[in-house]
């Protein structure tokens, strides 16, 4: 399923605007079976209430290993594919790292950095939740791509609680961008940088996203990070 997506496009677009969609990567049935899992405590092995950190309102769970099959699945089947476009976004800004082809090997560099606990997460956001903007640096080594999953269907199980991208672009103000999406559609974003061209050469863009205030109703996400943290 992974394999057969538009990577071009995808890589079009992230290559353009720094963050792509991808429309029904998840069926309405395996986001309802992962919003389940929230309530299984032993899967997680951290929760965060976010207003105790300044971070918003919300929580959210950090999965142990080993992870739900699903989510390992997601998280080595989208990595290959993200792999080439963080290379020429490291090549483009001058970053020496380069990122191997399977995952498990860009992991084994994240453990032996002591960068040792997993961090897909799962998000729940209730009326009035939100989440400031911010980016998920968890240590030396990060991966420059992420993916959030809405797990929940807009209009009928929330209203607000949108998906919201900044770009800080050197001495210019910041832009933001709202992105729709739909139950088990999946946005793909830079963690923390991202190359754009300017009219003077390549130039490095700050990211951040967040989620605005739900209005009403409940919101799930599933995060997928392909870094682990210290
Ligand atoms: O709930 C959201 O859409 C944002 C989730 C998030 O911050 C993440 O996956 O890193
Ligand atoms: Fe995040």
């Amino acid at each position: 399923m992974v394999d057969e997506l538009d990577w071009q496009r995808i890589s079009d677009e992230l290559g353009i605007q720094g963050h792509a969609v991808i429309s029904r990567l998840l069926e309405p049935e395996q986001c309802r079976s992962l919003v389940d899992l929230y309530a299984d405590q032993a899967l997680f092995r951290s929760r965060v209430i976010m207003s105790r950190h300044g971070y918003g309102k919300g929580e959210y769970q950090y999965f142990k290993y080993p992870l739900p099959e699903l989510i390992a699945s997601l998280r080595t089947s989208l990595y290959p594919h993200l792999a080439p476009i963080a290379n020429r976004w490291n090549e483009l800004l001058k970053i020496d790292v380069r990122f191997p082809n399977a995952h498990k090997d860009f992991i084994e560099r994240c453990h032996a950095a002591g960068q040792l606990r997993p961090t897909p997460l799962l998000l729940q956001y209730q009326a009035g939740d939100y989440n400031c903007l911010h980016q998920d640096l968890y240590g030396e080594h990060v991966f420059p791509l992420q993916i959030a999953i809405l797990l929940s269907q807009p209009g009928r199980d929330f209203t607000g609680g949108e998906f919201i991208l900044t770009e800080q672009r050197p001495r210019m103000q910041s832009r933001a961008e709202v992105v729709p999406l739909a139950q088990g559609d999946a946005v793909v974003f830079a963690v923390h940088h991202r190359p754009a061209q300017g009219t003077r050469g390549i130039y490095r863009v700050n990211m951040r996203h967040g989620v605005s205030r739900l209005r009403s109703g409940r919101r799930h996400t599933l995060g997928v990070i392909f870094h682990d943290a210290a």
